[in-house]
């Protein structure tokens, strides 16, 4: 579904990524792992064409989209979590959500009834200001407004970073039910390997940019943990 070639992505002069080959299957949580500052984050960015420079080939569905501004990007499919969550001040739960229907390519406008299921705390609180919810429901919230883009692959950096203990596991299981019970590709940079065991399907470990390990869920083992992820 999404295949990259030869990627590499920079900040001004700093080569961050260097001949990247990965290829996410349609319907599998992909997991991104490695330590802070192998460029994870920067790798997502690329995929969206946010503030990164890049060479090589990103396809979406066999379309090219490397060329392409990172509106046209989220129009394609691709539903964004950034690091951090990124609320919108100044707007409320509603209004946030709705920034995410703005990216829709069929121009409808209603939030996906699904947003709802997963999330119905966000209905009970529409007008509050999003900034004002806990850093949890400010998590679901960015789920949210990914979700309401109808995204065909979702992809989340660290959703459950910061998050109180007693919520994470609220946002796992929506993770994990966006891709088993309604389909969804769903690429996932993640710390937690303890997560990216049950969840995920496949795996790559970045080291400087580069990949240092990938394979399934099961071939994680401790070892490659210790090797390319303790500090
Ligand atoms: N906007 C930027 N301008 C210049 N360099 C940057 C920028 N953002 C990140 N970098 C550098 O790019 C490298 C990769 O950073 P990146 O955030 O992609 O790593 P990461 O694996 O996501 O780490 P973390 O787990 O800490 O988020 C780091 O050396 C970082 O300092």
């Amino acid at each position: 579904m999404l295949k990259l070639r030869k990627l590499n992505a920079y900040y001004g002069t700093s080569h961050i990524i260097h001949d990247l080959d990965l290829d996410v299957r349609k319907g599998e949580i992909f997991c991104i792992l490695g330590r802070n500052g192998v460029g994870k984050t920067t790798l997502l960015r690329s995929l969206l064409g946010i503030d990164t420079r890049t060479r090589g080939s990103i396809e979406l569905d066999g379309v090219d989209i490397s060329e392409a501004p990172t509106y046209k990007r989220a129009q394609f499919g691709i539903g964004y979590v950034p690091q951090g969550r990124e609320i919108v001040p100044g707007l409320n739960v509603l209004e946030n959500i709705l920034l995410g229907c703005n990216a829709r390519s069929d121009g409808r406008r209603d939030v996906p009834p699904l947003v709802w299921t997963l999330f119905p705390f966000l209905k009970e609180h529409l007008t509050r200001r999003g900034t004002n919810l806990s850093g949890g429901q400010q998590q679901q919230l960015a789920i949210a407004r990914a979700l309401a883009t109808d995204p065909r692959v979702l992809v989340l950096d660290e959703p459950t970073e910061g998050i109180q203990p007693n919520v994470v596991a609220d946002i796992e299981k929506a993770i994990v039910s966006l891709n088993r019970d309604h389909g969804l590709t769903v690429i996932l940079v993640e710390q937690k390997i303890r997560f990216a065991r049950t969840a995920a399907q496949r795996f790559v470990i970045l080291e400087k940019g580069r990949v240092a390990a990938a394979g399934a869920a099961a071939e994680l083992s401790n070892e490659l943990v210790r090797k390319h992820m303790s500090l």
